[in-house]
Parts: C-alpha cells; sequence; structure tokens
C-alpha cells in the first residue's frame, strides 16, 4: 500500500537559510499523525510542500504514491491562516466546496457547521475566528479526502470544540480510514490523538515513530549525578538536567536499566516531545547525546 506521505532527502531553503533540511519520512496511511515542534522547526514548510504549494531545494515528497499535485484531488488541506471568502455566507462557501470538489459529502460539511453550531445563512466574514476555522475543516473534511493535512487546526478552538473536533478526526480515521497528518503545539491534545508522532526542530526531523514504541523506548531516569557516567556509555541520552547531587535523564534506552541506583520510569508524551525538541542535533535527521562528560 503507498504510504500517507514519503520524504526524501527533501529540504526548502529561502536564500541561504533552511526552513526544511534533510527531511526523510515514510508516514504510514490510515493514522491520526502529530507533526510537532517549536516556532519555526519548519511544520509548515514540510506540509506545504506536501500539497505543492511550495516546490523543493532539494530532495523529493510524495503524497499517496504520487507527486503532489497528482495528488491533490486526494488531498484536504486547512492552512495555518484558514483562507476563506469573508464575503460569502456559509452556506455559500459550502455549495463552492460541492463545485470544486466531484467527491464533495454535502451532508457531511452540513454537520459539522450544525454540530458546530454555526448558522449557514451568516457571512464568512463576521464568524469568529474559531468558527472560521470550524467551517475550514469542513471544506476540507467534505471533500472526503484520503490524507487530510492540518496545519495547527484546533489553536483558536475552545477546549470543547477541540475535544469534539480531535473525535471527529479519530472517528473519520475509523470509518473512512482517511489519513490524517497535523501539527499542533498542544501537546496533550496529540498525546490522546496522535497514533504516530513526527518531533521536529532546528528545521529537520527528530524522531518519527509509534506514539507506543516511542514511549516503550524510552525512560525517565533519576539517580546520582555521580554515576551518570555509566548510563551515558549504555544508553542514548537524550535531554539531561543535573542538580548538584542528582541526574535526570531522558533516555532512548538499549535495555533493561538493572542498577538499583537509579528510579526508573516510563516518559510522558510531553517529557519526551520537550527533550527532543531541546536535544542538540549533530547532523541530518540524528540527535546528539550530549557530551559523554558529567557538567560540574
Ligand atoms: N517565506 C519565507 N521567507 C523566508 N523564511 C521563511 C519563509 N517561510 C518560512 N520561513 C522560515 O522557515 C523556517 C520554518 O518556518 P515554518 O513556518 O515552516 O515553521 P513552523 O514549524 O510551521 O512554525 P510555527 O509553529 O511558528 O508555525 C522559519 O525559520 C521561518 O522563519
Amino acid at each position: 500500500m503507498a504510504l500517507a506521505l514519503e520524504a526524501l532527502g527533501l529540504g526548502r531553503r529561502y536564500g541561504r537559510k533552511w526552513a526544511l533540511r534533510d527531511c526523510s519520512l515514510s508516514l504510514p496511511t490510515e493514522r491520526v499523525i502529530g507533526l510537532v515542534g517549536p516556532n519555526g522547526a519548519g511544520k509548515t514548510t514540510l506540509l506545504s510542500l506536501a500539497v505543492g504549494l511550495l516546490r523543493p531545494s532539494a530532495g523529493e515528497v510524495r503524497v499517496l504514491g504520487r507527486s503532489p499535485r497528482a495528488a491533490l484531488a486526494d488531498v484536504g488541506f486547512v492552512a495555518q491562516d484558514k483562507p476563506l471568502y469573508r464575503g460569502l455566507t456559509v452556506a455559500e462557501t459550502l455549495r463552492m466546496g460541492g463545485w470544486l470538489n466531484p467527491s464533495w459529502d454535502p451532508v457531511l460539511a452540513r454537520q459539522r457547521m450544525d454540530r458546530a453550531g454555526i448558522p449557514l445563512q451568516q457571512k464568512v466574514g463576521s464568524l469568529s475566528g474559531g468558527q472560521r476555522s470550524q467551517l475550514a475543516l469542513a471544506m476540507a473534511l467534505g471533500k472526503r479526502p484520503k490524507l487530510l493535512l492540518l496545519d495547527e487546526p484546533v489553536a483558536d478552538l475552545d477546549p470543547l470544540a477541540r475535544r469534539e473536533f480531535l473525535k471527529v478526526l479519530m472517528e473519520e480515521v475509523a470509518d473512512s480510514g482517511v489519513s490524517v497528518v497535523l501539527s499542533s503545539h498542544l501537546l496533550a491534545d496529540v498525546e490522546r490523538t496522535c497514533e504516530y508522532l513526527v518531533l521536529m526542530s532546528a528545521s529537520q526531523v527528530q524522531v518519527a515513530d509509534d506514539t507506543e514504541a516511542l514511549l516503550g523506548h524510552h525512560r525517565m531516569i533519576t539517580g546520582p549525578r555521580a554515576k551518570a557516567g555509566d548510563l551515558l556509555a549504555d544508553h542514548q541520552v537524550i535531554n539531561a538536567e543535573y542538580t548538584e547531587r542528582q541526574a535526570s535523564l531522558l533516555v532512548r534506552t538499549n535495555g533493561p536499566i538493572t542498577d538499583p541506583v537509579w528510579t526508573v520510569r516510563p516518559a510522558t508524551l510531553e517529557e519526551l516531545a520537550l527533550a527532543y525538541m531541546s536535544a542538540p542535533m549533530t547532523g541530518a535527521n540524528t540527535v546528539a547525546a550530549p557530551s559523554q562528560e558529567i557538567p560540574a
């Protein structure tokens, strides 16, 4: 089966600055995939390359096994700024969705508006930011796409609307098998919704894997700072924090940690994301283990 999104050495440069570099990814279908990273990490750039709004400066991206242009009819995209015609009513906007998309599902799009309590006769220009987001999402879902790319779709929804929207997304994945890639800064939402995670920072993908597998491979470890060197030798330390006597380390384990001086517990997704996002980079898509020296 074709992948939802495949990138090979993908990069995009503005002048001399790389917005995205050395990005190689194989994202599976029929999942909700979270794209997480700090401001300026390259998330929007990756999504824009995937829908053909940007051309790569290096490498290649394929969407549903095709070029972005060839896959466009099967891709729903909601851009961060959710562009809509302010002079149209909600009903006119939905009708336009029908004219533009052969696979348009008017019932689904209208249901989304009903569930969000948005009147069909209201002008788009007079909707609140959150209501405009709901409409943009209804337009993307109404297209009945095979792949939905959503750039911070829930950022300006209230908590109830956010929960409702994420529930709808998960239902859509279960019912229609749509694949979803969504960027978000809201780690709690990502933890609840996403079965697969792509962590980005400094214009590079740092790690991409099943959320469960990622959580299974990482541990939070605390113990005596003086013994931290032993761990650095055997496991990949993603992030380390030290007090005078104590070390708190997030590690990617290479096996069980049996030394009783260490307190070992599973990492939360938030700890994992923050650790990778703040880890220094050594090269393409790799995470540097911190220096083998324990800072004084
Ligand atoms: N049109 C542009 N011209 C020059 N630099 C750009 C342009 N668009 C993006 N960049 C730069 O590329 C880098 C990646 O930006 P991008 O918008 O992809 O980040 P992001 O992860 O989506 O950030 P955010 O979470 O803030 O939306 C940033 O350093 C940004 O300043």
